[in-house]
């Protein structure tokens, strides 16, 4: 079974994105493909009377295998703050154990699992938990999406650094280009390729409407 963690430089970075097109270049390889978005902070409601995140609707429509909400997104908060905040105005906490279960039994199910987190790696779960922890519990290789603006060579090394002091390997990154009038967007990208110490999955330009499956990727060897 082939999994990773995706982790970004911040919120709004393009997590999803990148997540929907790892699940598409893992699909030219392997058959039973799914996206989990743990914790997902942000609920619409779904027409049949029910709720849902669009994250994870993105990463369902990106997946090749159909399993149960509960499974691929175990933990629905309805506010779109941080999760610990939107947890609280819902009177609960969010814990480790329920999401780990739901991992472990979709990676009875699947061959390759794209799990993304919420926000950038320090966003806190619970007064006591942070998305770093979720990353930890699930023992997952970490993919960083830069969101290349300005301040993202900043947010970048200290993300990379803090992946590698918890121990999980930093298994790529992916460069987004979310701001089309960035400065010297080359020279950032060649100060990223070289002291990242990882290697760059992907390089995706700003899209009017951005189409996970025109994205490229260079998926890890061992990942094929
Ligand atoms: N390359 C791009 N070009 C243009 N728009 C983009 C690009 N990447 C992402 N966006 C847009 O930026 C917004 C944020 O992207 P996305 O939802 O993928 O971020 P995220 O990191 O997953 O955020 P969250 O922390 O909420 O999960 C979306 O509206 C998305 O369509
Ligand atoms: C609601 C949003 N789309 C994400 N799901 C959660 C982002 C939390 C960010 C918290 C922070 O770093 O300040
Ligand atoms: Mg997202």
């Amino acid at each position: 079974m082939i999994a990773c963690f995706v982790t970004g430089t911040d919120t709004g970075v393009g997590k999803t994105l990148s997540s929907c097109a790892l699940l598409h270049a893992l699909a030219q390889h392997h058959r039973r493909v799914v996206g989990m978005k743990p914790v997902a902070a942000g609920a619409e409601p779904n027409g049949q009377g029910g709720w849902t995140n669009s994250d994870s609707l993105a990463l369902r429509a990106a997946s090749g295998l159909v399993v149960a909400p509960a499974l691929d997104n175990p933990v629905l908060l309805a506010a779109p703050v941080s999760p610990h905040i939107a947890a609280a105005r819902e009177h609960c906490s969010v814990r480790l154990e329920p999401i780990v279960a739901a991992y472990q039994a979709l990676s009875q199910q699947a061959d390759a699992i794209v799990v993304e987190g919420a926000g950038g790696w320090q966003v806190p779960l619970s007064n006591h938990l942070r998305i770093a922890d979720l990353a930890i519990a699930l023992q997952l290789p970490v993919v960083l999406v830069v969101g290349l603006r300005l301040g993202c060579l900043n947010h970048a090394l200290l993300t990379a650094d803090a992946i590698r002091s918890s121990g999980l390997p930093l298994a790529g990154w992916i460069a987004n280009r979310v701001d089309p009038d960035m400065l010297e967007p080359e020279a950032n990208m060649a100060y990223l390729r070289e002291h990242l110490g990882a290697p760059l999955l992907a390089d995706i330009p700003w899209q009017a409407s951005p189409d996970a499956r025109a994205v490229r990727v260079d998926l890890p060897k061992e990942w094929q």
